[in-house]
């Protein structure tokens, strides 16, 4: 009997599960060559020419325009990733490609599938423990561990040659948004600048509005300023209902304009009794208000986007008033400076030296754009790592210590687990092994000697041993100051196994119309979905491997 429509497409059983396993595999494998600091970049052009040159998991699985079923359930394990943490989201998809790699030799050999899903998630728990144990705790006040984790999330990122003074910014930008609320750092502003080095970046505690004043006789700087926040506009509203004014003669013209330039000046007189030395304005402002503030000292600014103005607000302990006839003294925000600065060739007004600053803004320069782009994406991991380290206080060490420690600790584990299901749980050690196997590989190590190297040392009791991916040494990571948040490798664990059993259970594809662009691979539109049964990628037209760090 047949139940489908005529274009359905159905395959099932082990082909179904082989298909899923090798788009899975193929999302993963796209990815390995960039992992770590010596992880070499992607340049991905889009339809439209536009070029992306990047080191980030997540971005260059966003960027590729991924359209197999199974193989975006490994994308989306780099945006849980990435949403969770800021980082870690290449790890993530490595470890995932990597149980699915591993579940496929369990299958083979006749092991159900529900069997590796229960040896998967007993092991993910069990690994979530033995990191837990292991973890260091890091408070608030060490600031070198913190400006390590932050320099330890830009590693391989383009931001090397600052690193040092980009990790002190980000721990300083982070610990300035942190309020009773927890640290949103939403409120930590980039504002990309090209031209000058990246050693030209700078933390501004303030805001910066992309505008310039509203009247040239306006002063570019006012010192030591209250500020008004307004979200509404400095004109006189047309009435309501159509009016007709009737002019008879030229006397009465004047008493209509006369009135409302009266009442204009009675707005900037409001703003000037408040005590308001600037006003950054949500709506317009008419030309005779300029006039008026401009004669008062006030830089005025128009047309502010309202995330500026609550941004303004966040950072000058001011309030966002929505009409003008409201606003009392202490609505206003203060900040050392508002001013009109030059920032690469654009005039912007800046809103700093504000103590406390709740909002602050990183300037980021480099000499082109796609060093600055790929900076930014570099500084906000960094931004996660740190916010996630303040929240959770717990690290770990980086460089591949923690899942050789755990590699080892789960084939213990295994033994006491017992049943086919040790099978399972040992096949996730092995595949754990991918992490520091992967940067011996991009560091141009010998894997299997660097492998065997970190075992000794983490079966000699020590957990922090990792790999030092410039000397090719295996050395103390803490020590290195190569350290991560907790959560960087809880997290990818967790969603990695999802994800791996997710696909594994699955042993039935139903879909309706053709699959064929991403199942068959290489005969796809844009390039970029993985070649299911083919393997590998299908047409990575314009996928090509730039030279490592810039
Ligand atoms: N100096 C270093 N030496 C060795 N390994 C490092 C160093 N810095 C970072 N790593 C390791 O690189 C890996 C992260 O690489 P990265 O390319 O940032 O990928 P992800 O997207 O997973 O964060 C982690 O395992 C981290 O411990
Ligand atoms: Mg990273």
């Amino acid at each position: 009997m047949i139940i489908l429509g005529e274009d359905s497409q159905r395959t099932s059983g082990q082909d179904a599960q082989s298909m899923n396993i090798t788009a899975g595999k193929a999302v993963a494998e796209a990815v390995r060559t960039t992992l770590g600091p010596k992880g070499m970049d992607k340049m991905l052009v889009d339809s439209g020419g536009q070029v992306v040159v990047t080191n980030d998991g997540v971005t260059i699985l966003k960027e590729m325009d991924i359209d197999h079923p199974a193989a975006n359930m490994i994308v989306e394990v780099s945006e849980t990733q990435e949403d969770e943490v800021g980082d870690g989201t290449t790890t993530a998809v490595i470890i995932a490609g990597e149980l699915l790699d591993q579940a496929e030799d369990l299958l083979e050999s006749d092991v159900h599938a529900t069997t590796v899903a229960q040896g998967y998630r007993q092991a993910a728990e069990k690994a979530k423990e033995v990191l837990e144990d292991n973890a260091i705790e890091v408070t608030e006040d060490d600031r070198e561990t913190l400006q390590k984790i932050a320099a330890t999330a830009m590693t391989g990122k383009g931001a090397e040659s600052a690193k040092d003074l980009l990790a002190e910014l980000v721990v300083n930008a982070v610990l300035a948004v942190k309020d009773e609320g927890g640290i949103d750092t939403d409120n930590v502003s980039i504002e990309k600048v090209v031209g000058g080095t990246i050693d030209n970046s700078e933390l501004v505690e303030g805001v910066i509005v992309d505008k310039e004043r509203v009247d040239e006789n306006m002063p570019y700087a006012v010192e030591d300023a209250n500020i008004a926040i307004l979200d509404d506009a400095l004109e006189v509203r047309e009435t309501e209902i159509d009016a007709e004014v009737n002019v008879t003669d030229p006397d009465q013209l004047q008493q209509f304009l006369d009135q409302e330039e009266k009442q204009l000046k009675e707005m900037v007189d409001k703003l000037v009794e408040v005590g308001a030395d600037a006003v950054f304005v949500g709506d317009g402002i008419d030309d005779m208000a300029q006039h008026y503030l401009a004669k008062e000292g006030i830089l005025a600014v128009r047309r502010a986007k309202s995330s500026d103005l609550k941004r303004l607000a966040r950072a000058t302990g001011g309030r966002v008033v929505s009409s003008l006839d409201d606003i009392e003294a202490d609505d206003l925000g203060f900040a050392g400076s508002v001013g009109q600065k030059d920032v690469g060739g654009d005039e912007r007004i800046f809103v700093e030296d504000v103590e406390d600053a709740k909002s602050v803004t990183l300037i980021l320069r480099g000499g082109t754009e796609h060093v600055v782009d790929e900076l930014e994406r570099a500084i906000e991991d960094s931004l996660g790592v740190v916010r996630t380290t303040l929240e959770d206080g717990k690290v770990l060490p980086g460089g591949g210590a923690p899942e050789t420690e755990l590699s080892l600790q789960l084939r213990e584990f295994a033994d006491s687990v017992g049943g086919r299901e040790q099978l399972a749980v040992e096949a996730f050690a092995e595949a754990l092994d991918i992490i520091p196997r992967t940067l011996a590989e991009n560091a141009g190590l010998d894997p299997i000697d660097s492998l065997v190297d970190l075992r000794s040392r983490h079966d000699g009791g020590e957990f922090a041993a990792g790999l030092d991916a410039y000397t090719g040494e295996v050395i103390d990571m803490e020590q290195e100051g190569v350290v991560e948040p907790l959560r960087v490798k809880t997290q990818a664990i967790e969603s990695a196994t999802e994800a791996a059993v997710m696909i594994l259970r699955i042993d039935d594809v139903i879909a309706a119309g053709d699959l064929s662009g991403g199942q068959t691979g290489g005969d796809d539109d844009e390039g970029g979905a993985p070649g299911g049964m083919g393997g590998g990628m299908g047409g990575m037209g314009g996928m090509g491997g730039m030279g490592g760090a810039m």
